[in-house]
């Protein structure tokens, strides 16, 4: 039987299908509805087609989703950030967010351990005119993060930081980027809520790598509320992000 619009509409697959599992609203349709009436008309044209880019390739699902993109900028922009750092780029969709965000003289060190996923997104990043604001790094973030602190120069110099790499690193992250992050700067922490298995009893069932990682995800949550020289804020938008402020 064939469909009329309105049926066709209904079902029509939502638009960034892979990552939908990544949204913590009960209701898919409503997680629809935000995307489509005020994340997707929004999206720069080179991010939208870096994210359909990114929906291609077969670890998809490790992208940020649009509406935690549009949160990155919001904040970078409210913040006034100039000097940005990020760990865990893959194609670079919070990358290139991040960098349509600053302001024409603002920096974001980029570091990855493959520069072979950065370079998927490079065209369209470069077409984006954007480029120029982004220092790329390729290498394990951590011996470069204890490279950067090793010059005190560094220290208490980045506005905004954003991590999304290893989980399982987390909290190696965490003691390195809350010296280097200036006092009144905020930390993103990306998947704090590691698709809602740190609320999960820990037999219930889940994915092997969900299972293995969720230990370290719920230690960094415990580890971040007792520690005093952050104020810190637990959204549900993407997988969860637990932005930090340094306070001290
Ligand atoms: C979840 S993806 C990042 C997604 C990205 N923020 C985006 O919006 O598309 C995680 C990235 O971290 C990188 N990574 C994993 N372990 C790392 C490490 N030890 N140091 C630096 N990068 C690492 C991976 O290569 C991968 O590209």
């Amino acid at each position: 039987m064939a469909l009329n619009n309105d049926e066709k509409q209904q079902n029509k697959p939502i638009e960034h299908n892979e990552l939908a599992h990544k949204s913590l609203l009960q209701s898919d349709a409503l997680y629809q509805y935000i995307l489509e009436t005020s994340v997707f008309p929004r999206e720069h044209p080179c991010l939208k087609e870096l994210r359909k880019m990114t929906e291609k390739h077969s670890r998809n699902y490790m992208a940020i989703p649009a509406d935690e993109g549009q949160l990155l900028s919001m904040l970078i922009k409210l913040t006034n950030a100039k000097n940005t750092l990020e760990i865990g780029v893959f194609t670079g969709y919070s990358l290139l967010s991040t960098a349509l965000a600053l302001p024409s003289d603002g920096k974001v060190l980029a570091l990855d351990v493959s520069r072979e996923y950065y370079e998927l997104g490079l065209p369209i990043i470069e077409k984006s005119g954007v480029a120029n604001k982004i220092d790329f790094r390729e290498g394990h973030a951590l011996p470069f993060l204890d490279e950067l602190l090793q010059d005190k120069n560094n220290k208490g110099t980045f506005d905004f930081v954003f991590v999304d790499a290893d989980k399982d690193n987390y909290l190696n992250y965490h003691k390195r980027v809350i010296e280097l992050v200036k006092v009144g700067g905020l930390i993103g922490y990306d998947n704090t809520l590691w698709s809602g298995s740190v609320a999960a009893p820990s037999d219930a069932p889940m994915m092997d790598n969900i299972k293995h990682l969720r230990g370290y995800v719920i230690e960094l949550n415990k580890y971040l509320a007792q520690d005093i020289r952050i104020e810190i804020c637990q959204l549900p938008v993407g997988d969860g992000i637990t932005l930090c402020r340094r306070i001290s």
